[in-house]
């Protein structure tokens, strides 16, 4: 008879060594969750995800995401219900069937990969850090417009960097040699090392540290980092610069999901197409304004004429015109005709001036809460990526 123990990982340290009947069982605690279960049978693992029937989307739990997160659904009318700040777990009512899980960026992305989550949204620098090209990660939205950064390798400004402006110029200082490579400090231990190694880095070494990374050229620990950088402020008051090449990844927020969840997991792929639709409506929504102007004209069609003429009217899919009707001398006219266009918040004010100068008045400006289009293209697109 087999020997078997099923052990939940959650209260095991990093390594075990089982007794008489096992051999030693050693795994990397960080990629292991709660829910899975490990079964030992004669010192073979065998790691199946708990059975369950619900779908899971994991939430930043805290740090600079957390918040925007939650505002971006909330703005999608997809509200994230808490019972209170210290519970991991919350709902969102609008998807049944769907169980948010609050937790680390990078948990997030391990608990795609493990099969215990199946959707999340986080920085792409985290999926590719931390999924390290995995092929089950997948991005269903790859630009939610919130968390910008980069991921840079950045040098001093001062001492031997001073004439150094780019990548090249720093990969052939004579200073790097087998003895002394360039010492580089970084949270990324997976991004940053592969980065060097596909652009001709030979003497390179790594420190690794979880922040204030920008110390570490003035503590004299590292001669470069690669960090996030958004502002960029941080680098420069700790008198560091970007170079020319050395850009990594740009980075926002991403909707990400584990294709063999959207495949095989009952409900995944049905909530996905719902999120996505919401996101898409809204995010495209969110850059326009709705302009209604009205305008005296003889025709619709000598209106429409008039608007399309100017670069900044045709709106979406070009103006809706709209006869006015009034009475006049006891007779129904239609002298004047609404329009109706959707214009890129930054051109607002250039569109107005167009409307003015073909005899557009009353102009209305109304926020847009969401744009539905036919069909998303990232849908399509997904579903051409799952192969279906
Ligand atoms: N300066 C920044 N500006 C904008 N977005 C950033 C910036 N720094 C980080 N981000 C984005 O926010 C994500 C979370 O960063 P944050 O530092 O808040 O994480 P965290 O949860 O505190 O994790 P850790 O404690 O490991 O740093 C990053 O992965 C990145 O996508
Ligand atoms: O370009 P900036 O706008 O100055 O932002 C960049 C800084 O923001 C992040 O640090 P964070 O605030 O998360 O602190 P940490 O170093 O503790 O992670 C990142 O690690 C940089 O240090
Ligand atoms: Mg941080």
């Amino acid at each position: 008879m087999p020997v078997m123990r099923t052990i939940f990982l959650q209260s095991l340290p990093a390594s075990i060594s089982p007794s008489s009947n096992c051999v030693a069982v050693k795994f990397s605690v960080s990629c292991c969750s709660a829910a899975s279960l490990v079964t030992v049978v004669n010192g073979n693992v065998d790691k199946k995800p708990l059975e369950r029937n619900e779908v899971r989307l994991g939430l930043p739990s805290k740090g600079r995401m957390a918040t925007d997160t939650l505002d971006l659904l909330k703005d999608c009318q997809l509200s994230v219900r808490q019972v209170n700040p210290r519970q991991y777990v919350a709902e969102i009512p609008q998807l049944s069937n769907l169980e948010v899980w609050f937790q680390r960026p990078k948990d997030i992305v391990r608990k795609l990969v493990s099969g215990d989550l199946d959707l999340g949204i986080v920085g792409l620098d985290t999926i590719n850090e931390y999924g390290q090209g995995n092929e089950d990660l997948i991005l269903v939205h790859d630009a939610l417009d919130y968390g910008d950064c980069r991921l840079s390798l950045a040098i001093p400004q001062y001492g031997i960097f001073e004439n150094v402006n780019s990548l090249k110029e720093l990969a052939e200082m004579p200073q790097w040699t087998t003895e002394r490579p360039l010492r580089v400090a970084t949270g990324f231990t997976y991004l940053g090392p592969k980065f060097m190694k596909e652009n001709g880095m030979r003497y390179v070494t790594f420190s690794t540290a979880d922040g204030a990374l920008e110390a570490a050229p003035a503590m004299g620990i590292a001669d470069a980092i690669v960090d996030l950088v958004s502002s960029g402020t941080t680098l420069r008051e700790n008198n560091l610069k970007e170079i020319e090449g050395g850009v990594i990844l740009e980075s926002q927020a991403v909707l990400v999901a584990s294709r063999r969840s959207l495949i095989q997991r009952k409900g995944v792929l049905d909530i996905t197409h719902e999120m996505l639709e919401r996101l898409e409506a809204h995010l495209m929504a969110v850059g326009q304004f709705t302009v209604t102007a009205n305008m005296r004209g003889s025709s619709a069609d000598e209106v429409a004429e008039r608007v399309l003429g100017q670069p900044s009217l045709s709106g979406l899919q070009g103006p809706t015109v709209s006869p006015v009707f009034r009475k006049r001398d006891g007779r129904v006219v239609a002298d004047y005709y609404a329009i109706v266009i959707c214009v890129p918040k930054k051109a607002l004010y250039k569109s107005v001036q167009q409307l003015r100068a073909i005899g557009g008045s009353g102009v209305l400006v109304s926020p847009l809460t969401y744009i539905f289009d036919e069909e998303t293209p990232r849908w399509r697109q997904l579903l051409s990526n799952l192969g279906l």
